[in-house]
């Protein structure tokens, strides 16, 4: 008998105070996860009686040309799963190291830490990758335009998934941790692995941590894998040594090391959000606003970590500063009491302040003039809009705004953004996402109707 389905989501993410200082351990970032999400369906895929395969299928049916199938077997050594990549159809292959890289982590999780055989034989598995429109800034085949029920919610875009804009939600991460915990949920019995227990969420969190850093080629805050499991939270980074010595996928002593790596003590992460330390307050809603203006700088984080080891003290005092306004920020909005509005506007203000000062003084682009001109038109020109920043590493990609939580002022920021649009050229778009508390669950399979082979 195949097992039935599995579906989990995991929410992007948006840091809205703590960028940079959120590397540190000595600081903390205030995370809120998104109601766009990562879909994805593990199924078992029938074989005919006696044939046996070793292989997982990724489909990602929004994207032309979006699926990986791969082979896997062991490497030698204690290397855990090795997947080799197989030929479709007659496309040049086309790579994916966030899939291909989890699934050889969470596979080879699921036999070295679950005590398996070493010649366990996996029933192979189509994972289907579905996620909400507001991921990517192309535009789609609309729920209004397109007739067919089952597009009502995930949107067929006209290109492949390299082509893709991205509106900087947090993908990678996201997908990341619904694959693992939809491999983890699919192959392990509930006593083994359970998506709502606090260990559960411990395996998942470190498993999706390991394999993300190995797929980015580096290791960052991790603030976005936070968010994809936990949701809205305050955090402070675990320690980068915690995956030094970790092998490479397949390299010898690579299975033992990755079980030992995710239930080690060592990970200092700290993830808070018991009680009312991070919520929006009633009636406040936080929403992004997509920037295609096609400008883009690299390398911001290296050139303001360098600015803060040659400007010692004076970048330390900024930082602790800033710091302190970022939980001031999180007090106000997660006070017991309805905050007021002005109370939320001068908090934030106070954050963007400190944040362009410390653009300046390390002459990186993190509030830019034009992104500071259109936060400024915004709060000051639409009925509703209390503050915003410009998250994360800032630049010219993104606006998160602290807005009533109303249609009205949906509807002016909308028409405000257009008019802005036309006058200064580019295309700001307020995109549909909200911030929202849960992070990663488990999800029925009756809204994804239509799209499961
Ligand atoms: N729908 C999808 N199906 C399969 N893989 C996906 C999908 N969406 C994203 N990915 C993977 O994630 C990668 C994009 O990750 P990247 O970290 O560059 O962007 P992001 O996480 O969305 O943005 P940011 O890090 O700026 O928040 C893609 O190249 C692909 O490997
Ligand atoms: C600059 C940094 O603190 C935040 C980057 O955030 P984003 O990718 O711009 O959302 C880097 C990090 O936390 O890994």
């Amino acid at each position: 008998m195949p097992s039935s389905p599995t579906a989990v989501s995991a929410p992007g993410k948006v840091l809205l105070a703590g960028g940079y200082l959120v590397l540190d351990r000595q600081y903390t970032g205030l995370v809120f996860g998104l109601s766009a999400r990562i879909n994805v369906v593990a199924q078992e895929i029938r074989t005919s009686q006696g044939v046996q395969l070793s292989e997982v299928v990724v489909d990602s049916p929004q994207f032309l040309e979006a699926q990986w199938r791969y082979g896997y077997h062991l490497a030698p050594g204690n290397g855990g799963f090795k997947l080799t990549q197989l030929q479709v159809g007659s496309n040049q292959i086309n790579a994916n190291p966030f899939v291909e890289i989890t699934l050889a982590y969470a596979l080879t999780y699921i036999v070295a830490a679950a005590h398996l055989k070493s010649s366990h034989v996996f029933a192979p598995v189509r994972l289907t990758v579905l996620a909400d429109n507001d991921y990517y800034s192309q535009p789609h085949s609309s729920p209004s335009s397109s007739p067919s029920h089952h597009h009502h919610r995930f949107a067929k875009f006209p290109t492949k998934l390299k082509d893709a804009h991205k509106t900087g939600l947090g993908s990678s991460a996201a997908l990341v941790t619904a694959l693992t915990a939809a491999l983890l949920t699919h192959y392990l019995p509930a006593s083994a692995f359970d998506l709502t227990s606090a260990t559960g969420r411990r395996v998942l969190h470190n498993l999706a941590q390991a394999a993300h850093c190995a797929a980015q080629g580096k290791v960052g805050s991790g603030f976005d894998v936070a968010a994809a499991v936990y949701g809205s939270c305050v955090y402070r980074r675990f320690s980068p040594s915690i995956l030094t010595g970790l092998p490479e996928a397949g390299a010898p002593g690579f299975a033992p090391a990755l079980a030992e790596c995710v239930a080690s003590a060592a990970w200092d992460v700290e993830v808070a959000k018991e009680g009312t330390v991070v919520r929006m307050p009633p009636g406040v809603a936080l929403r992004m606003c997509d920037v295609d203006c096609g400008s883009q700088t690299v390398g911001m984080v290296k050139q303001v970590l360098r600015w803060r080891e040659a400007d010692g003290d004076a970048a330390r005092a900024l930082w602790d500063d800033l710091q302190a306004r970022n939980e001031a920020l999180g007090a106000v909005l997660s006070s017991g009491d309805e905050p007021k509005e002005a109370d939320i506007a001068a908090a934030v203000a106070r954050v963007r302040e400190l944040v362009r000062n410390m653009g300046v003084a390390s002459g990186v682009p993190i509030e830019p003039e034009s992104q500071s001109a259109l936060l400024d038109a915004l709060r000051d020109g639409v009925d509703g809009v209390f503050e915003g920043v410009v998250p994360g590493a800032g630049g010219f990609d993104a606006l998160a705004l602290l807005v009533r939580d109303d249609e009205a002022t949906e509807a002016r920021i909308k028409e405000f953004l257009q008019s802005w649009s036309r006058e200064k050229g580019g295309s700001v778009r307020l995109l549909g996402v909200k911030g929202e508390m849960e992070g990663v669950r488990r999800e029925g399979l009756e809204q994804y109707d239509g799209w499961l082979s």
